[in-house]
This record gives C-alpha cells, sequence and structure tokens, in this order.
C-alpha cells in the first residue's frame, strides 16, 4: 500500500486523543485540526464525540465551518462518531440554538435519543463493511438516524434504529469505536482515505 495517510481529528472539543490514538494503531498519521491550515493538509477528517453544540460553536468561532464544508463537498473522507455523527448530518430533528452542521450525509438525526448520560450502554452491532465479529457499540448520550435519504447507506442498527450510515466518502456512527480498542472501524476508514487519495493521484 502507498505510504500512510495523515488524517485530522478535528480538535476543538471531545474525545479528540482517543480517535488520534485509534488511529495511528489503523496505520494512519493522525494529527490535531483546529484551524483552516491544519484542515488543508488532511487527506481525511474524523469529527469526534463530545457535544455537537458546542464543537458547532467553536467551529464557527475558528474560522472552521465554511473550510470544512468546502472540503467535505470535494470529497475528502470524513468519519464522524456521535456528536461527530450530528455535525454530518444534513438536518438534525431538535436542533439547540445556534447549532450548525457541516452535512454530507442525506439523513435526519435526532440527539439524544439513546438518553441520557446515565443510560449510556454498550452492546454488539453488526456493520456492514467491518468483517468479523460484531463491534462493541458504545453508546453515550448517543442519537440515532431518524431516516435516511436516497443516497445514504445504512450500515448498521441497534433496537431498530440506524446508528451507522454512510454517504459516498462520508462514515457516521451514533457510537464509539475509538474507545473500545478495536480499530476496525478506523482501518474502515483508513481504507477510505486511502483510496480516495489513489483516485485523486
Ligand atoms: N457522546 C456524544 O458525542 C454525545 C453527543 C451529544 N448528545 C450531543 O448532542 O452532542
Amino acid at each position: 500500500m502507498s505510504e500512510s495517510p495523515v488524517i485530522g481529528v478535528l480538535a476543538l472539543q471531545g474525545d479528540v486523543r482517543e480517535h488520534l490514538i485509534a488511529l495511528a494503531a489503523a496505520d494512519a498519521v493522525a494529527r490535531p485540526v483546529r484551524r483552516p491550515e491544519e484542515l488543508a493538509e488532511a487527506d481525511g477528517l474524523v469529527i469526534p464525540g463530545g457535544e455537537s453544540t458546542t464543537i458547532s460553536k467553536l467551529a464557527v468561532l475558528f474560522g472552521l465551518m465554511e473550510p470544512l464544508r468546502a472540503r467535505v463537498r470535494d470529497g475528502m473522507p470524513v468519519y464522524g462518531t456521535c456528536a461527530g455523527m450530528i455535525m454530518l448530518a444534513d438536518k438534525i430533528l431538535d436542533p439547540r440554538s445556534g447549532q450548525e452542521t457541516v452535512g454530507g450525509i442525506d439523513m435526519i438525526v435526532r440527539r439524544n435519543a439513546f438518553g441520557r448520560q446515565n443510560e449510556s450502554f454498550e452492546a454488539a452491532v453488526d456493520v456492514k463493511g467491518v468483517a468479523g465479529d460484531p463491534v462493541e457499540g458504545v453508546f453515550i448520550r448517543a442519537p440515532w438516524v431518524e431516516s435516511v435519504g436516497a443516497g445514504a447507506e445504512v450500515l448498521a442498527e441497534h433496537d431498530g434504529h440506524i446508528v451507522a450510515v454512510r454517504q459516498g466518502n462520508a462514515l457516521a456512527t451514533s457510537f464509539h469505536p475509538e474507545l473500545t480498542g478495536d480499530h476496525r472501524v478506523h482501518g474502515l476508514f483508513v481504507d477510505m482515505v486511502h483510496a480516495w487519495r489513489t483516485a485523486e493521484s
């Protein structure tokens, strides 16, 4: 395979460090991204879990919202977990005031759908494209996807609710593979970045 891709982790708020570790374990060069210049150098980007309204407001404040939208529109691979999934939704069912999204996936997301912090849970999830045993899904005040448009593919469901979606080069999960030590979902994302780089070069 060609040399390791550089994958950024949007480092405004949330579990940035865990994603940097998971990406490195999946053979990517992982870097925090806080400035537009850092985003420009990345071959792909992870938007971490955390608090989506905070991440949204900081992205606007740091001048990153428009550059993020532009790169996603151009096809840069992007992966969002939990709050990151919310950031990739074209529509949020119950946005807080001032909450914007990057968009990129034709889906409607319901924030905190699986309940509050103390209703967080783990469950085995079968994810299309991840071979072998189910993934251990860690759900923390997790969103679910109410519905997807024609262009988006459902990769996983839990309890009848959509929890993983892909549309082109955008991938999103309600749960947090970065917290489990199982790096297969990050591996899937790194493969998407390799494929995109090869297609672009
Ligand atoms: N673990 C998470 O990322 C929780 C997401 C949070 N409920 C939000 O709305 O942003």
